[in-house]
């Protein structure tokens, strides 16, 4: 499972969890411009933006799980399981494999807005990268500072959703999930009315009673009914590290903790990493199961005009600051 979360403070966040049994050897990554994207069945992206985020390298190709381009344009994609269809070649459509697939969109397109008219156009084509890896089911959020969006591949072709809580989760479709949180709407931060049993003296004995309901469960739906809620009510600093801490704590709200989700015997799912990309400024802020520390890269860092992948290993080491 894993949990992703559009988040506005004084600039725009992108947020992800990556939950899953183990990993895939991922790295951060800043792609500059002039690295060639072989694609294909299109004409190779031979020039873009610039690119930072999270991928895995095969064959010195980075395939991106998450990402944000110079402009603020950023994506994520998560596990869509028996729901991602990925369709045969449309001649008179773009063909593009779900591995190309943030490399597309980011590399050609500054905002939301942008993305949407290139979507329209674009067919999610059934090609994997390799033997070694076969297609995945995904689906994606795309998202800046004005909006976000949700992108289904499903077998009536790529379906796209407004993202009015900018959350994603996995499972059901986005449709599905937005509709669930109705059942949610009486929740609320403050101390509710007793309005169950108004003749009935109910006490209050303890805080946070208008959050009753509110499922804690490791569900995708309970962990979007939750992140919605929390980033909702979340307030913090129009600051830089304010907003990273308070995306963080969201988060956190819906982390896996290792041991409680079994998939199978003796493989637990967790959450491997956490990121949050500053996408105004080209940041990402990663800490790992292991290391609760923050680290960050920064896109402006690296020669943005170079050809070559910046690989990054993820620092997984426990670093704790010994105060005495
Ligand atoms: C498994 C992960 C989703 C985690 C998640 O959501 N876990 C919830 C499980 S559950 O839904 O709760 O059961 C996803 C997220 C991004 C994916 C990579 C994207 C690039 C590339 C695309 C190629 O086509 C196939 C290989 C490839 C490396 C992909 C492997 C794998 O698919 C990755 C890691």
């Amino acid at each position: 499972m894993c949990t992703a979360v559009s988040f506005l403070s004084k600039e725009h966040y992108l947020g992800r969890n990556f939950d899953l049994d183990i990993s895939y050897g991922e790295k951060a990554v800043i792609t500059p411009r002039n690295y060639p994207f072989k694609m294909r069945k299109l004409q190779d992206l031979t020039e873009h933006y610039a690119l930072i985020g999270i991928a895995a390298v095969f064959d010195d190709v980075p395939l991106y799980y998450d990402a944000v381009n110079e402009y603020g344009l950023s994506m994520a994609g998560l596990n869509f399981e028996g729901n991602a269809v990925y369709l045969e070649e449309v001649p008179e459509k773009l063909n593009v494999t779900p591995f190309e697939f943030i490399p597309y969109i980011l590399g050609q397109c500054k905002t939301v807005a942008e993305a949407k008219t290139l979507l329209e156009k674009i067919n999610l084509v059934n090609i994997p990268f390799s033997e070694q890896l076969p297609l995945s089911p995904l689906h994606w959020i795309v998202a800046d500072k004005e909006q976000t969006l949700v992108v289904e591949p499903l077998a009536s072709g790529l379906k796209l959703y407004d993202d009015p809580v900018g959350v994603l989760t996995n499972n059901p479709t986005f449709d599905k999930q937005l509709l669930t949180l109705s059942k949610y709407r009486g929740l609320s931060a403050k101390t509710p009315e007793n309005t169950f049993a108004p003749a009935v003296d109910l006490p209050v004995y303890s805080r946070g009673m208008g959050t009753i309901g509110l499922p804690g469960d490791l569900t995708s739906s309970s962990r979007f009914a939750r992140a919605v809620f929390t980033k909702a009510h979340s307030i913090c600093e129009p600051t830089e590290m304010s907003s990273v801490s308070q995306c963080f704590h969201i988060l956190n709200s819906v982390e896996q903790v290792k041991g409680c989700c079994e998939l199978e015997e003796g493989h637990f799912e967790h959450t491997i990493y956490s990121a949050c990309y500053n996408t105004t400024k080209g940041l990402l802020y990663y800490s790992t199961y292991d290391n609760r520390q923050l680290t960050a890269l920064d896109l402006h860092k690296v020669d943005l005009d170079g050809s070559e992948p910046n690989v990054y290993p993820l620092l997984t080491e426990q670093n704790v600051h010994y105060q005495n």
